[in-house]
């Protein structure tokens, strides 16, 4: 079966652009996102918070279902707290969570002697893992002659930290716990426990099981990246499907653009041969059409929504 491409980012805090080095992880990441639209980045650094992150994760998720839905849709909090289908997947997410003064009110909230090592540890990921965004992000503008735009859209970027909860269906069956999609934003980056579920479906469409290593940190692109480069890149299509009755547990950073910033593909990918595929638009606008249509049953998708 076929294997995601691990990439090296243990050096991720000396990877600097110009370098030897950065060219060389630099052709890995394009070389993946060609192939299977989706790599594996091995972070050293992430192994170290991965007792406390899924500690906290379960500190925060055995709290009593009224406690947790205190920070249901309380800004900057937006929660998931079932029912779902088969009640199995509670979520909780924080923007611009790399910041602390973000996400102490979450736990002050939620625990009235307060929690500071909860929001230490969850900023800590953040932060970790939005540097690892920032560097891929640069590494995907350079290869396509668009780096100038580098900052503009790290600028532009709300850093949303999400923890995901999803209960052992308790059968050997597999059980299809997040059914096949793309994300809406434009990166995201997953982190689990021991329990693997993910399945990414590759450019020539087969779809494999990741199992990835304490280290590894999955790298989905997602439709607004796709858009903003005029469909240059795939997003990365996955699903989730368990077994057994452990919880699966994931941390993941979902870089989205703001709203306010207007999503359009920078002259440089329109041309004769490659027309502009989208038309500008502003993702929290997106959001909330996507969010009507779902309370009315109806998935959209992106590229749908703003296609030409
Ligand atoms: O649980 C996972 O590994 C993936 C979660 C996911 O696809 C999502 O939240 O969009
Ligand atoms: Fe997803």
């Amino acid at each position: 079966m076929a294997k995601l491409p691990v990439i090296d980012f243990s050096k991720l805090d000396l990877l600097k652009p110009g370098s030897l080095e950065w060219d060389s992880v630099k052709s890995q990441v394009m070389a993946a996102l060609e192939v299977y639209n989706c790599f594996d980045a091995s972070v050293d650094r992430v192994v170290e918070l991965r007792k406390p992150v899924f500690s906290a994760m379960g500190e925060f998720f055995r709290l009593p279902l009224e406690t947790k839905k205190l920070c249901e849709s309380e800004k900057p909090f937006r929660g998931y707290f079932g029912p779902l289908p088969l009640g199995l997947f509670e979520s909780i997410s924080t923007d611009d969570g790399h910041v602390a003064e973000n996400v102490e009110p979450l736990a002050a909230k939620l625990w009235p002697q307060g929690n500071t090592s909860f929001s230490k540890t969850m900023v800590s990921f953040t932060q970790l893992a939005s540097e690892l965004e920032k560097t891929i992000l640069r590494m995907i503008l350079e290869s396509f002659g668009l780096q100038k735009y580098t900052d503009e859209l790290i600028d532009s970027t709300n850093y949303q930290l999400r923890a995901l909860k999803y209960q052992g269906p308790n059968t050997n069956e597999p059980t299809v716990m997040s059914v096949p999609h793309h994300d809406l934003n434009m990166i995201t980056l997953l982190y689990q426990n021991e329990v693997n579920g993910l399945q990414v479906q590759t450019e020539a469409g087969e779809w494999i099981s990741i199992m990835p290593s304490p280290s590894s940190i999955i790298v989905i692109i997602g439709e607004s990246l796709s858009v903003w480069l005029n469909g240059r890149l795939s997003p990365t299509r996955h699903s989730v499907i368990t077994t057994g009755c452990e919880v699966r547990y994931v941390v993941g950073l979902f870089a989205r653009p703001r709203g306010g910033y207007l999503v359009k593909a920078p002259k440089e990918v329109v041309d004769d041969e490659n027309p502009m595929l989208f038309k500008p638009y502003d993702h929290e606008e997106f959001l909330e059409f996507f969010s009507n249509q779902l309370h009315q049953g109806v998935r959209t998708n992106l590229r749908a929504y703003c296609s030409i």
